[in-house]
């Protein structure tokens, strides 16, 4: 049996199933807990085709969500879509011991707080992945480029547990960058997410280089961030103008891309709005900060979003 510490996939679709996978790699007993692909990763395991080689594995356990568990893992990692109708809470807490570590690999700001209240006592680590993949069949991932993450233990600092999963993932094969201010990590991670991934769905699952090549998209995107950054000013995390410039030529050097949320759209799932785009625009009003163009974005698909439900 593994000395390595026991690891717990709640959510394990493509970013739950290929960290999972590097996890297994690196020698950790890793478990899932699924929903509606349990059958098929039950008989077959996750399939993971990955530029780092076939990275399939069978999970030491696979169970339902409403399982009882047989006993807490070490690390317990959480990458749901942060959804307004998915309670995260509940959906972890049967699975959380007393020294279980909370681990988010998940996009979107203030997604950690609701975790952070409901367990106090447990250390909470938040992750950001810059990763491109996506589930193709069930149980299938196909992670098609880059896989570094961002991470920290929340609300600041590097706490051992987070070394720790940190050196795992290393092991694994895979970038780690740690910082003692994983928020700040977020709104910069967010200046990129809150302008491309709502307005790729607005634009019927746009890639980056038709949103950047359209005709005023390119400025389009640079208000965006603008006012993206504004509010993390008024946050505590400033930043310089550069980075404007840096996100606009880091997205043309990349081949045309869709993001999580243009594929969710596009595959006709509930997409991440909120957490990625409502709750910045939240914290631009309780600033009083003046958002014009995220709000425009925001309404305009809140006003989808009830036409494609009625
Ligand atoms: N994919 C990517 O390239 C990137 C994704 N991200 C972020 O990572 C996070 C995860 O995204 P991703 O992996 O792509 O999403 P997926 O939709 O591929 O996976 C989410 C998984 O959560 C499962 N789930 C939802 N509710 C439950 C439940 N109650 N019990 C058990 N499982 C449940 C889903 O199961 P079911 O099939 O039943 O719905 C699914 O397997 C998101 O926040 C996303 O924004 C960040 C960077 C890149
Ligand atoms: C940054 C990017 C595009 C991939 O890591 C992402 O976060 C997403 O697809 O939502």
């Amino acid at each position: 049996m593994s000395d390595k510490p026991s690891i717990l996939i709640v959510g394990a679709g493509a970013i739950g199933s290929f960290y999972g996978a590097i996890l297994k790699k690196a020698g950790c007993r890793v478990s899932a807990v699924l929903r509606s692909e349990y059958d098929a990763v039950k008989a077959n395991g996750i399939s993971v085709s990955s530029p780092l080689g076939d990275l399939s594995y069978r999970p030491d356990n696979v169970y339902r969500d409403g399982d009882t568990p047989e006993e807490a893992p070490d690390y317990l990692i959480l990458c749901v879509k942060v959804l307004p109708g998915v309670d995260r809470v509940s959906l972890v807490k049967p699975w959380m011991g007393k020294n279980t570590r909370l681990v988010l690999i998940e996009n979107g700001l203030d997604i950690e707080r609701e975790l952070a209240d409901a367990f106090p006592d447990n250390p909470l680590i938040s992750c950001l992945a810059f990763i491109a993949a996506s589930r193709t069949a069930p149980g299938v991932v196909e992670h098609k480029a880059y896989g570094k993450l961002v991470m920290g233990s929340f609300p600041k600092g590097i706490d051992e547990s987070c070394q720790t999963l940190a050196d795992l993932f290393t092991e694994g094969g895979i970038k780690i960058d740690l910082t003692d201010q994983v928020v700040g990590e977020r709104w910069r991670k967010c200046l990129w997410n809150t302008p491309f991934n709502p307005l790729s769905v607005i634009a019927n699952g746009a890639d980056t280089l038709s949103i950047l090549d359209a005709e005023g998209g390119e400025d389009l995107i640079r208000a965006m961030i603008r006012e993206v950054m504004a509010v993390a000013a008024a946050e505590g995390y400033p930043m310089d103008e550069k980075v404007i410039e840096q996100n606009i030529e880091g997205t043309r050097a990349m081949p045309a891309y869709k993001n999580s949320m243009a594929l969710d759209y596009l595959n006709g799932r509930p997409i991440e709005r909120d957490a990625v785009l409502g709750n910045v625009v939240a914290i631009a009003k309780h600033h009083g900060i003046a958002v014009p163009h995220l709000n425009t974005v925001l309404v305009t698909l809140r006003i989808r979003g009830l036409l494609e439900s009625a």
